[in-house]
């Protein structure tokens, strides 16, 4: 298994986030539409009950890993349904008969759940994550069982060469057929087939290497079908490099976070990850809230999607 985020520095421990992050109810917000699913999902109406539900699972999460996107609640707030790519993938989903969704590092499960809600059929969603707990913590927030909801899940390391394997992409249709997703217990049957890919708030997990070696991974799974696409959002900067960001409540500590800007990214899936001028690379910059820094501390997130064409 690798070690787990290696973004930080070395002196940074488990022990470290549980000191700098301790749960705290004050960071709670839920509102406007992912307020209106989880109630919509879960059927608790009253707020401060859906509240008490959502703080109850939490703990639990935290007590797996203590991320910091778990102590800030971001696994309730919608990544992939804000994404420019949306749409499209909601249209592959439909057009596509044997259309695959992947979400790499899917924590609880949210972005997939409102896809397969917006129509993407749930029975094509892969959800993959170290950490099988939290597949299991989303079926507990959400109040929702493998039957209710029957995307496949696969726990495992993205770096477990047995899990997920770096193979060159398919530029044609791969030869073996798709396999039967339920049945499948390594992302790596998948090669080729998959139609999208959504992975956000995990790439800046890693250091440079690391990252080439997700993005390499990722797409040997891609389909080679033009309009196949990989798409996410993570902490970036506007020039590529490691820079020391101050952590924790009270910014007491640093850690540094290696981050690509929106040209190398571009230049790494398109002439490094997939052959030049075969895919379209759209990737941007925008200031969002920190889950790293004191509340109210701003970093910059790489909003991208990478399309076959
Ligand atoms: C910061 S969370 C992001 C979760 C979710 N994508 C979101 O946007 O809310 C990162 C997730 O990546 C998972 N993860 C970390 N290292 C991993 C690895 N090496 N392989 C697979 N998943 C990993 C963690 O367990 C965690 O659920």
């Amino acid at each position: 298994m690798s070690e787990e985020l290696p973004l930080v520095d070395s002196n940074i421990t488990k022990q470290t986030f549980l000191q700098h992050f301790p749960l705290d109810e004050k960071v709670y917000s839920l509102d406007g539409d992912e307020l209106n699913f989880l109630r919509q999902q879960t059927g608790i109406g009253d707020e401060e009950l859906l509240k008490r539900h959502i703080l109850k699972v939490q703990a639990e999460a935290y007590a797996v890993y203590p991320y910091p996107c778990i102590q800030r609640f971001r696994f309730l707030h919608f990544k992939l349904p804000k994404l420019p790519g949306y749409d499209r993938l909601l249209k592959l989903g439909q057009e596509r008969p044997d259309a695959i969704l992947l979400d790499l590092g899917c924590c609880f499960g949210n972005d997939v759940r409102c896809a397969a809600a917006d129509g993407f059929p749930a029975k094509h969603i892969i959800a993959s994550d170290l950490h099988a707990e939290y597949w299991d913590l989303g079926h507990k927030l959400f109040r929702s069982t493998n039957e209710s909801f029957p995307a496949t899940f696969i726990a495992g390391d993205v770096f477990d060469p047995a899990h997920l394997a770096i193979i060159p992409p398919f530029y044609s249709r791969p030869e073996a057929p798709i396999p039967d997703l339920p049945t499948l217990t390594s992302l790596n049957p998948l090669r080729g087939h998959v139609t999208a890919i959504h992975t956000s708030l995990f790439f800046h997990l890693f250091g440079e290497q690391q990252q080439q070696h997700v993005a390499r991974a990722l797409a040997g799974l891609l389909s080679p079908e033009p309009g196949s696409m990989i798409m996410g959002l993570h902490a970036a900067h506007s020039e590529k490099g490691l820079k020391h960001l101050s952590f924790g409540q009270d910014d007491e500590a640093t850690f540094s976070l290696f981050g690509h800007s929106p040209e190398s990214w571009t230049e790494l899936w398109n002439g490094e990850v997939f052959k030049k001028g075969t895919v379209k690379v759209d990737a941007q910059l925008q200031e969002r809230d920190s889950d790293g820094g004191a509340p109210g501390s701003k970093v910059m997130f790489l909003i991208w999607c990478v399309t076959r064409l």
